[in-house]
């Protein structure tokens, strides 16, 4: 079993991989992809080959063009206990002078890099890396829906925030920042952008204070679009992904990163211009720039309106 929400008759697993702290399957009847923690025992914390593997999924997705949307949650329940959670941050347990580190029992081997640096010779060294997965939930050009199914905490309650939607179980999901609680601080999007959906005061309530927030709380404040009876939370989350996945491509790339450009500087203009810059290369002008170049000759632009 997947998960007690997960419905078999829906997805297929996606053969290509091998992960052992993640999930990976694809909807059956839409271009969905469901990304899922799969180490419900510790309340799907994140150690660095889990984040390596999310990092190789979500670029997987990123790159299949007949997928227009990423639901990202966390298997459950817990065999221990019962207890459901979508991701409860770094892995405590591996956490070292310099972050999190990879050993014996980590599922992955890491990235080549990694792999490079873990010769017997080389010290090892902390990851921190979940920031490279927020920044690719960030740029990937289609909606990541992040489907929660209790708690959401730390490490994990930023990945919720970075998601483009959150959806979250009305009667299992909980919103908890232990950050401060064990001398972390997640100062980009985790706080930063949270104070963009939830207002400053609040957003520091939710640092400084560490209250623990119910779905129906979450939707209130604005960090949660809907609170949903648990066990239709996955069945209205791929039925978001299908309405999504109706809409045209396009349309939804670009109002992703024009929502993102305000908040993301030059990083969020430059990813704004290069899809603008692809639908440019899709215009006839674009061809006979390219043209005259390849045929030695100056362009000719004449039939070009200069549309206002
Ligand atoms: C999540 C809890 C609130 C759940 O509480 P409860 O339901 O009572 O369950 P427990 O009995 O506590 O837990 C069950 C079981 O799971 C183990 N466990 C839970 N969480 C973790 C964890 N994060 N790491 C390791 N193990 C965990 C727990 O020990 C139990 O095991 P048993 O063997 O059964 O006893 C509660 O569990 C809780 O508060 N967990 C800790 C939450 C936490 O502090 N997370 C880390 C926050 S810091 C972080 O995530 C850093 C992320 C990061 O890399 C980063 C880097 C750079 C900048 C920013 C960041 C960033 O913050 O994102």
């Amino acid at each position: 079993m997947v998960s007690a929400l997960f419905d078999p008759e829906k997805w297929e697993p996606i053969a290509e991989f091998d992960f052992t702290d993640i999930t990976y399957h694809r909807a059956t009847e839409s271009g969905t992809v469901r990304i899922a923690f799969d180490r419900p025992a510790v309340r799907n914390a994140f150690r660095p080959g889990t984040v390596d593997e999310l990092y190789d999924a979500l670029d997987h997705a990123k790159r299949q063009t007949d997928v227009g949307c990423v639901l990202l949650t966390g298997n459950g329940p817990s065999p221990k206990d019962g207890g459901w959670a979508f991701c409860s941050g770094g892995d405590q347990s591996v956490r070292g002078g310099s972050g999190y580190e990879y050993g014996d029992s980590d599922g992955s081997d890491g990235t080549e890099d990694e792999r490079e640096s873990n010769d017997d010779d080389q010290p090892k060294t902390g990851r921190l890396h979940i920031l490279e997965v927020q920044r690719l939930i960030r740029h990937i050009p289609k909606p990541v829906v992040c489907v929660v199914p209790g708690w959401a905490v730390g490490g994990g309650h930023s990945l919720h925030v970075v998601c483009d939607l959150t959806i979250a179980s009305a009667e299992h999901a909980k919103f908890l920042q232990t950050d401060p609680d064990v001398a972390s601080f997640d100062g980009g999007f985790g706080s930063a952008y949270l104070a963009k959906q939830i207002g400053q005061k609040k957003a520091r309530e939710v640092f400084f204070l560490g209250k623990t927030y119910d779905a129906d709380e979450a939707t209130e404040m604005g960090m949660v679009n809907e609170a949903v009876p648990h066990d239709e939370l996955e069945s209205t989350a791929l039925s978001w992904a299908e309405t999504i996945n109706g809409k045209s491509p396009t349309a939804i790339r670009m109002l992703k990163y024009g929502f993102n450009a305000a908040d993301d500087g030059m990083v969020g203009q430059q990813v704004f211009a290069g899809e603008a810059t692809r639908l440019a290369y899709m215009t006839d002008e674009a061809q006979e720039g390219r043209e005259a170049f390849m045929e030695g000759r100056e362009p000719d632009f004449s039939d070009v309106p200069w549309h206002y």
